[in-house]
């Protein structure tokens, strides 16, 4: 049989041809229209979920330090961004970090191919999407995720920062939710990186400007955005954050450890 059959993965498993339905759990989950006994099994996604929690958990713990690497998913691998991709890839790696991207194609697959290429870990958390893409074929260990919000927990729980090249709503979501779990200090020590001056810059003159200007955000929390076009910068950002939280943690537990002594 040669003709191209539609594909489509759904967690851990692979449809095709009339197996394919034409909605995603996300959407399933999401959507409260339709008859009531997608209602009713709520309680049953709710062990799917709490599933994809412990395979997650279960495949990542054991990643060295790693840094998420996000972007467009539309970055051609003839354009600038794709190769800037390559090189931060390839810096993370011979920096000795696992590069965690979503899996999929542009900015996604270019840090995932420097990474592989400089002999690193080369990680992809994909997403069950409408539109089926395929995990890019230089990462080495894959996850596939039916929940957006699964996913972000592991992109946060498994790195060290984030890094984040041009990108679209996708990239700016993830964007924004680091910077929230930053600022509500749901995370510490995480340090936010985004590369390319010139396409960001109007969104952090915005930020400035207007959020800051009309008391939307305090002060500091416009420190907690990076932004350069040198990707040996990005990646100090991230050392310097990690040495800091390194010496922190040296010091709770010699702190736990004095109080304990004390108290004996
Ligand atoms: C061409 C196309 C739409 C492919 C979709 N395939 C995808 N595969 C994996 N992660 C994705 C995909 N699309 C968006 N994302 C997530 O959203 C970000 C990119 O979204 P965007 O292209 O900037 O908005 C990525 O960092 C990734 O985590």
């Amino acid at each position: 049989m040669n003709t191209i059959r539609p594909e489509r993965r759904q967690g851990p498993s692979l449809l095709r041809g009339n197996l394919v339905t034409d909605s995603t759990a996300d959407q399933r989950l999401l959507d409260r229209r339709g008859p009531a006994d997608w209602v009713h099994m709520d309680p049953w996604r709710v062990l799917r979920i709490q599933a994809e929690f412990v395979e997650g958990f279960g495949a990542l713990a054991e990643l060295p330090p790693a840094v998420t690497v996000f972007g467009s998913a539309r970055t051609k691998p003839d354009s600038p961004d794709y190769a800037l991709g390559i090189r931060l890839g390839r810096a993370l790696a011979e920096q000795g970090y696992a590069v965690i991207t979503g899996g999929g194609p542009g900015c996604m697959e270019a840090a995932n191919k420097g990474a592989l290429e400089a002999g690193g870990i080369s990680v992809g958390l994909g997403i069950e999407l409408p539109h089926e893409q395929r995990m890019n074929e230089f990462v080495d260990l894959g996850v596939e995720f039916r929940y957006f919000f699964v996913r972000k927990t592991m992109f946060v729980k498994y790195s060290s920062g984030f890094i984040t090249l041009p990108g679209g709503f996708g990239t700016l979501d993830e964007l924004f939710e680091a910077l929230t779990l930053v600022q509500t200090r749901k995370v510490t020590s995480f340090p936010v990186v985004l590369m390319g001056r010139r396409f960001w810059g109007p969104m952090i003159d915005w930020i400035k400007d207007t959020l800051l200007t009309e008391g939307k955000i305090s002060p500091p929390d416009v420190e907690l955005i990076r932004c350069t076009d040198d990707v040996d910068e990005a990646i100090q950002i991230i050392a310097e954050a990690d040495r800091v939280r390194g010496e922190t943690e040296v010091h709770e537990r010699e702190s736990v450890r004095q109080t304990v002594s004390d108290a004996q």
